[in-house]
């Protein structure tokens, strides 16, 4: 069995099937991206594996551990972290008490414990805002912003990450920055799963291509290959965006 596996994944909502028997494997240490047009299914699969969604159907293994129907903390005291599509920050904490918020014990009256601020300092030096550490995330620019979402899912210790949109609205050198991060981290033993539209900064990340297009698998392959394949360019064509 792979590190991570997701065997006939099915989520409705509804009549409408968003995600339909998509199966799809990554090996430790790997980086995966999971590309498609717009509502072709890839934030879903992420919500359905830190059961964010119920699963309809099908089954979602970690470790060698069956984590379908695990609760989200506990999907994440396994070892799994997402970094969302959307940035949530406490803007009335600092960059550091924001880091820490997700190394405390998980309870709702713990104020107690949690990481130290060496720790602190090392979560946010990983993703270079060790400066930024008595900031607030409102007065930081959006691509220091979007990396301190990284580095609050990296303050869980996960051993993969499921990153969604991570790029999004950065320019190249940020994008540059970010991917060095990324490579640094694959370099530590983290292996990851990339979705972004920013194919430029996707594919010089990753080894491996995994192509959805209605909630269902048409491609998989090494970027080249991908990047040449008429069955992803005719799904990307038929819907607005550019691959
Ligand atoms: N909570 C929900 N309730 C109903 N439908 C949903 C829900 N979440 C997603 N969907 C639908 O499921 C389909 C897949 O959406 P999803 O957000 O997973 O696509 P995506 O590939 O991540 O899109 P994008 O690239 O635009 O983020 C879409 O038709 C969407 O409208």
């Amino acid at each position: 069995m792979s590190f991570f596996e997701l065997d006939g994944l099915t989520k409705r909502f509804g009549g409408l099937v968003a995600v339909d028997d998509l199966s799809l494997s990554v090996d430790r240490g790997e980086i995966v991206g999971l590309i498609g047009p717009n509502g072709s299914g890839k934030s879903t699969v992420f919500n359905c594996t830190m059961s964010r969604y119920t699963v309809s159907d099908g089954s979602i293994h970690f470790d060698g551990d069956e984590i379908t129907d695990l609760k989200t903390h506990e999907v994440v005291e396994n070892g799994l972290a997402r970094v969302s599509q959307e940035s949530n920050p406490i803007d009335a904490m600092t960059v550091g008490a924001n880091i820490k918020l997700f190394t405390l014990p998980n309870s709702v009256t713990s104020i107690r414990g949690g990481a130290s601020d060496d720790e602190i300092f090392n979560y946010a030096a990983r993703l270079d805002l060790e400066d930024k550490l008595h900031e607030q995330p409102d007065e930081l620019p959006h691509a220091d912003v979007r990396r301190l979402e990284v580095a609050k899912a990296l303050a869980t210790d996960p051993e993969m990450m499921l990153l969604d949109e991570p790029f999004a609205g950065m320019n190249q050198q940020e994008i540059d920055g970010l991917v060095e991060k990324f490579e640094e981290l694959r370099d530590a033993g983290m292996t990851m799963i990339v979705v972004d539209h920013n194919m430029g900064g996707l594919m010089r990340l990753v080894d491996r291509v995994v192509v959805i297009h209605n909630g269902t698998k048409i491609a998989a392959g090494d970027p080249e290959a991908i990047a040449e394949n008429d069955q992803v360019r005719r799904a990307y064509l038929g819907s607005s965006e550019a691959m």
